[in-house]
């Protein structure tokens, strides 16, 4: 287990809001995920600019293509010198391999299985004909046996996920302190559990956003979260 686990997920439009809200909760957390809203409205320059706090960088791309365009793009971002990269797990084993074979050597490389945003009706929709539990193991086994690092799941998940891969480095999102009562909605997230509940389930990584993020005092909000793990 590391430290402190968390790593606050900075989806903030602008860059000096970002940086000052990495600045204020820096003592709190573990990392900095920074995902597809930061990378595009601010690049290359917006993680050199993140790195100054000294934090570990996860690079939250979820890639998502063709083998050789996903092994250019992880190439691509070597120079940042990310401590985690996602990629799809849907894209395939290939995809996966010719992720991890380009990844630089201290770069962990995970793969996203369902997305906490989705539940079971929504993989119905999309042909999926399982559950999204089920769907989350069955993609964490294409990873494994593709080399990856770990995987992204939710923490409904993690616990039956760590089970089958004893080793494996566990990202869970969709966290919810108070389970998502005491005036922390869920948003857009339907697979949730609180913060504690995903590390008593192995997860390795907790990522967590708006409830620091649009807390009305996010040092308060990351202590108290701290506070429970
Ligand atoms: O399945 C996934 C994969 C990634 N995410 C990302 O995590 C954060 C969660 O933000 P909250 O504000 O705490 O809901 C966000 O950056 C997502 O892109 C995810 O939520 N679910």
């Amino acid at each position: 287990m590391r430290q402190n686990p968390v790593y606050l997920a900075l989806d903030l439009p602008r860059l000096d809001q970002a940086e000052a809200l990495a600045r204020k909760v820096a003592d709190h957390v573990g990392g900095i995920k920074l995902g597809l809203e930061f990378f595009c409205a601010h690049g290359h320059h917006g993680v050199h600019e993140l790195h100054k706090l000294g934090l570990p960088i996860f690079l939250d791309l979820k890639l998502h293509d063709i083998p050789n365009t996903v092994a250019a793009a992880m190439q691509a971002i070597h120079v940042l010198e990310p401590e985690i990269v996602t990629v799809h797990a849907s894209g395939g084993r290939a995809m996966m391999e010719d992720a991890k074979a380009a990844a630089g050597e201290n770069c962990k490389v995970v793969g996203v299985t369902v997305l906490t945003s989705l539940d079971d009706g929504d993989l119905t929709a999309a042909g999926v004909n399982c559950s999204s539990h089920d769907q989350a193991l069955r993609l964490a086994e294409l990873a494994h046996a593709a080399g990856l690092d770990g995987i992204v799941c939710s923490g409904q998940e993690v616990g039956a996920v760590h089970r089958q891969w004893k080793d494996g480095f566990f990202v869970v999102p969709g966290l919810r302190p108070g389970n998502g009562k005491n005036g922390n909605n869920h948003g857009d997230q339907k697979r949730i559990v609180t913060p504690r509940q995903a590390r008593d389930d192995g997860a390795s990584v907790l990522v967590i956003g708006r409830p620091i993020s649009r807390a009305e005092d996010p040092l308060a909000a990351a202590r108290a979260i701290e506070a429970t793990l």
